[in-house]
């Protein structure tokens, strides 16, 4: 999380707000979103049009309460009741109209950022970016970019800039009504005597830059502090998420105690910090709560000489007196909003650091030349880590229909590396893919989605294009027919099938879906060998009788007798241009 105190200048931090809002006043609903935006402008400075019409009527209503006279009082009376009528219903429908725009907003722009990042596997480019230390380009938590800072953005520029307008167009209104009402104050200094006009506007601008300035002053450091806070508050939540997450893990290495303390260790920063927020809010709070108490008895005083020498009546006092706390707060504005605003940047500071990420890395880098044929050929193949060392160098293979390959290697040296480069995922690789395109991986540690056992099985088609019979077919087929009947429970399953499970209920959607191409990464290594034996045999032929191949990543004897060709990845000497070369036999 950005520190405001090392966030960018706040012309800089306009353009991004402005390059981040414009789009939605430009997309198909840009219709909608001007109109609320007109709307909603036009009830604001409906409110403080009120505020005037209000402010008037003090005028008339203590001048009829001095004057004693009852007919101006019961008129101004139901006068008040239209006034209270039209500022309730302005009121209501700014609320109501703000919160629609700002929905409206959130929904669009968080439909066109879940799309960017989804799209083309950015999202996964832009961790494999964090891996490779690519700090510019790889923005941390985009789930928290996601749904909050979206979220805080579209509510902070709405109310913020109507805050602001609402401030200036009060300001200018009372700061002309108040003008009005001060009249001509003569002034003696030095045996001389001068003519000042506005004299309660200078007083309240005084008044408010002494206040703006102590307020600086002692708020000023809340904003690092509040920005701790929740970098804190993420950090304990954070843990205690993996604690959830890896629970059989540390249960079994007894790691209760080490947790324990971690856990203990981010909530004292927390409380510190929290203590230390709350210190710096009585300060803040002390000052506020006098200077607002000040506020009200003020600009009684300093008008009461020219009221008790008659210059003007009592509803001019309290018009001025109205007037003047309308000054007031709304000079106050600017500092009450003061921890908003550098909320504000900071999130858009975000938001524009994960949009130039997703930009970087919308497309892939176009090194691969990856397209689809009827068997599997690589011309040129170089791959990388994502620290830019070379793994495997101008790597030439080919698998044909009816080829059951065993890649092996040591660990660490690549193979589901090259895996993902036949899948077209990698992005640390050059050279020319052609792959059939149906072709399936079953990756080494497969995804099993939370839901119905029916669609985690079918994932990612829709349940609804197998039959029943098909999908406990596959489970049965893949050793799972304790789980046939479950089809349609809903659980987490990633957290409640065994990682041998998961591994049978990734070939039982190999086994449904029938693929003619099959490259399976170590797909039965939580298995027993017999279990083993069984499973690739009915990939096996499950591919041949699909007019396919298969490709396996394996350790054991049970699984290599399924296959007839091997790749071995060897390492190479130091300065031969890559880290492994991989021999076929
Ligand atoms: N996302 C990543 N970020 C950084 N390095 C990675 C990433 N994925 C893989 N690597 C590195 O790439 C190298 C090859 O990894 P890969 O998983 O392909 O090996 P493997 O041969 O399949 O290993 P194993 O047999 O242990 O599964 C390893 O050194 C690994 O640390």
């Amino acid at each position: 999380m950005n520190d405001p105190a090392h966030s960018t200048s706040m012309l800089v931090t306009l353009r991004r707000i402005g390059a981040l809002a414009a789009p939605y006043f430009r997309s198909e609903d840009r219709w909608k979103a001007r109109g609320l935006l007109l709307v909603i402008i036009a009830l604001n400075l409906g409110t403080v049009y009120m505020a005037v019409l209000n402010n008037q009527w003090f005028g008339r209503f203590y001048n009829a309460l001095e004057n004693r006279d009852q007919a101006v009082f019961w008129r101004e009376l139901g006068f008040f009741c239209w006034i209270a009528f039209g500022a309730i219903t302005i009121g209501i429908l700014k609320f109501y109209l703000t919160q629609l725009l700002q929905i409206r907003w959130r929904a669009w722009m968080t439909r066109s950022y879940l799309t960017r990042w989804i799209a083309d596997r950015t999202f996964y480019r832009l961790e494999l970016a964090r891996y490779a230390g690519d700090n510019n380009h790889s923005p941390d938590n985009p789930d928290q970019r996601i749904q909050e800072d979206l979220q805080m953005f579209t509510d902070y520029t709405v109310t913020l800039s109507m805050g602001l307008l609402n401030a200036v167009v009060t300001l200018v209104s009372f700061i002309g009504i108040l003008w009005g009402l001060s009249g001509v104050v003569d002034f003696q200094l030095g045996g001389s005597t001068y003519q000042v006009a506005g004299s309660m506007v200078w007083l309240a601008l005084a008044y408010c830059v002494v206040g703006t300035v102590i307020t600086h002053y002692i708020g000023r450091p809340l904003i690092g502090t509040n920005f701790r806070q929740q970098r804190f508050e993420a950090d304990f939540r954070h843990h205690l998420v993996r604690v959830r997450e890896y629970s059989e893990a540390i249960a079994l290495d007894r790691g209760e105690r080490v947790e324990h303390a971690q856990l203990e260790q981010r909530f004292g920063a927390v409380l510190r910090n929290y203590l230390t927020l709350i210190k710096q809010q009585k300060n803040l709070v002390s000052f506020t709560l006098s200077f607002g108490q000040a506020a009200a008895v003020f600009p009684f005083i300093i008008a009461a000489p020219r009221f008790f020498g008659g210059a003007f009546p009592l509803g001019q006092l309290m018009q001025i007196v109205t007037a003047f706390d309308k000054v007031q707060t709304q000079l106050s504005w600017f500092i009450d909003n003061y921890d908003r605003v550098a909320i504000w940047r900071a999130t858009a500071d975000r938001l524009t650091s994960f949009d130039d990420a997703m930009r970087a890395h919308a497309t892939p880098d176009g090194a691969l030349v990856h397209d689809s044929a009827s068997s599997l050929h690589t011309q040129d193949l170089d791959i990388a880590l994502p620290n830019g060392t070379p793994l495997l160098a101008k790597t030439a293979l080919s698998v044909n229909p009816g080829d059951h390959v065993l890649l092996q290697g040591p660990s660490g040296s690549g193979k589901s590396t090259l895996f993902r480069s036949f899948a077209g995922i990698w992005p640390f690789a050059h050279g020319k893919v052609s792959i059939p395109e149906n072709a399936m991986f079953i990756p080494q540690r497969p995804y099993v989605p939370d839901g119905k056992l029916r669609d985690a099985l079918a994932y990612p088609q829709p349940a609804g294009d197998y039959t029943d019979a098909q999908l406990k077919q596959a489970l049965e087929d893949a050793l799972l027919p304790r789980l046939a009947d479950r089809l349609d429970d809903a659980d987490a399953w990633s957290q409640k099938l065994s990682g041998g499970e998961q591994q049978r209920l990734a070939i039982a959607r190999v086994l449904l879906k029938k693929p003619a191409w099959l490259f399976a990464d170590e797909a039965t290594s939580a298995l027993d060998a017999q279990a083993e034996e069984t499973l690739y045999k009915r990939l096996a032929e499950g591919v041949r009788a699909a007019g396919g191949a298969m490709v396996s990543i394996a350790h054991r004897a049970s699984a290599a007798a399924f296959h007839d060709k091997r790749w071995t990845l060897v390492p190479q000497p130091e300065g031969a241009g890559a880290r492994y070369r991989l021999e076929a036999a």
